[in-house]
């Protein structure tokens, strides 16, 4: 990918519509390696944008543009005589947000849109614009006349997955060979649709049915999850979410609804010494807390001192006193102290991330698939470090947010034929809704396609 960057112009410079946002966001998304979401959300916090309509097209032009990108990249490679791979990306960045707009978003007059591309262009690549034009508009005329030939699912269903459902071809060709070519389709096709805004409800400080009835008051319109007890999916944006009294007050999370159905799997009780081992930011551990009614102690681990700040503040958002941080690499040797001392452990294990590609569609275009190794021998080592501590009759639950059998199944499977001091727990005690996510092989699997919640995996062992 070219990596030349457009002449720096700060946000304040530059025109602040919705489409120019969306390019900048998109170029530092790709500059920086940041995910949309935190970019997103400070640059609706800084208020750049006034009116929610104007704030809801920005957040869909980063995703939409991030979850599209194969697809429009294909369509731009058809049209463009040059060397796609080295195009300025803020270029590419201005003709994916505006060829997204005409595919994908309705009521956008296309004059609109090609002249403001032209407009940005002009500004930050001078020189361009008659490029950006003429590629543009080539590709609404022939897409008005249904001119694209994309490749048939029946006789190329990687290529056809891959083109018209924006996947990686080398992810689309691992998903065909683990789940046959239908249900690859069908997992790329729920990527790439929005996914529910699900919020955990803080049982520390209110009830459910309470909680609803606030966000209703707020305006909200609310549905209870139908898989975790604790949730609720709001029909609305998380912009609007996040500054409403019920969010300041900490009575709920943002929160997907399969993960939070994790912590229910750990099954902590109050006044039990449990450990979590890849804390991040407290997301998990929180609801640890909740379900244990802030009694006990969690020792919450993590690499990055930053995020055990952020779950400080969280836990004393959510008025959480039971939890302790330490920063520490949990795939090293502990020290004897930590032997055997923890009746539950969680290991929310660093992953790929791929059961996440709604929330997260950046991730699909940065992973590399020979990263893939890097990420089952870091969680095999943590795994590995975790045995020890655990006392015997402890429960370890093993969880990621990936879709791939090196990173779940087969993990657990070489764990397990390394340690048979501990087994698969087949009846762990917990509620129905989660229940039915655990396969006859015992392990807790969701996916965006099935259940409409993020794609999840757990192994609940117990140790012997
Ligand atoms: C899947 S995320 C955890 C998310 C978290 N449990 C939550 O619910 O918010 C994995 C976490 O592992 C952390 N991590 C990565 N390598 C680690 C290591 N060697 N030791 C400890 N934590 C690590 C990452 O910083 C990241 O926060």
């Amino acid at each position: 990918m070219a990596t030349s960057s457009p002449p720096t112009r700060s946000l304040a410079e530059m025109k602040p519509s919705p489409r120019s946002l969306a390019v900048d966001l998109l170029d530092r998304i790709d500059r920086t390696g940041a995910f949309a979401e935190p970019l997103l959300d400070a640059c609706l916090g800084g208020h750049v944008l006034r009116s929610a309509p104007d704030r809801h097209l920005l957040t869909s032009l980063v995703y939409g543009a991030l979850r599209m990108r194969g697809h429009l990249d294909w369509i731009i490679q058809q049209l463009y005589k040059g060397n796609f791979a080295s195009m300025q990306d803020g270029i590419k960045n201005i003709l994916r947000t505006a060829l997204y707009q005409f595919l994908f978003l309705e009521r956008i007059p296309v004059f609109a849109l090609v002249n403001e591309a032209v407009e940005l262009t002009k500004q930050r690549y001078p020189g361009r614009e008659n490029l950006v034009n003429a590629l543009l508009r080539n590709a609404v005329r022939r897409a008005e006349n249904n001119d694209f030939s994309y490749p048939d699912f029946r006789k190329d269903p990687e290529g056809h997955i891959a083109i018209l459902h924006s996947h990686p071809p080398w992810l689309v060709r691992r998903w065909i060979k683990i789940y046959g070519p239908e249900r690859a389709l069908s997992l790329c096709r729920a990527n790439n649709q929005v996914p529910p805004v699900a919020v955990r409800v803080n049982t520390l400080k209110t009830t459910r049915p309470t909680l609803k009835g606030l966000l209703e008051e707020e305006g909200f319109s609310v549905t209870e999850s139908p898989f975790s007890p604790d949730g609720l999916l709001i029909t609305g944006s998380s912009d609007a979410l996040r500054s409403s009294a019920a969010s300041r007050q900490g009575l709920f999370i943002l929160q997907d609804e399969a993960s939070q159905l994790i912590a229910r799997l750990a099954a902590p009780e109050g006044g039990e010494e449990i450990l979590d081992l890849c804390c991040g930011t407290g997301v998990k551990t929180t609801h640890l807390a909740a379900r244990m009614k802030n009694t006990g102690r969690i020792l919450a681990v993590d690499l990055y001192p930053a995020k055990l700040e952020a779950l400080d503040r969280l836990s004393a958002k959510m008025g959480i006193s039971i939890v302790n941080t330490l920063q520490a690499d949990a795939s090293k040797e502990w020290g004897e102290a930590f032997r055997e001392k923890f009746d539950r452990i969680l290991v929310d294990a660093p992953c790929s991330g791929l059961g996440t590609l709604r929330r997260n569609p950046e991730i699909k275009w940065r992973l590399m698939p020979q990263e893939l190794p890097s990420y089952s021998r870091l969680q095999g080592h943590i795994m590995e470090r975790a045995t020890a501590l655990l006392h015997r009759g402890g429960r370890l639950v093993y969880s990621t947010c990936t879709m791939l059998p090196e990173e779940n199944e087969l993990l657990i499977g070489k764990f397990l034929s390394r340690h048979d001091e501990f087994s698969i727990n087949r009846s762990p005690g917990i509620s129905v809704p989660a229940s039915t996510r655990i396969g006859e092989d015992g392990f807790f699997r969701t996916a965006p396609d099935t259940s409409g919640m993020d794609g999840f995996f757990a192994a609940i062992l117990v140790k012997h």
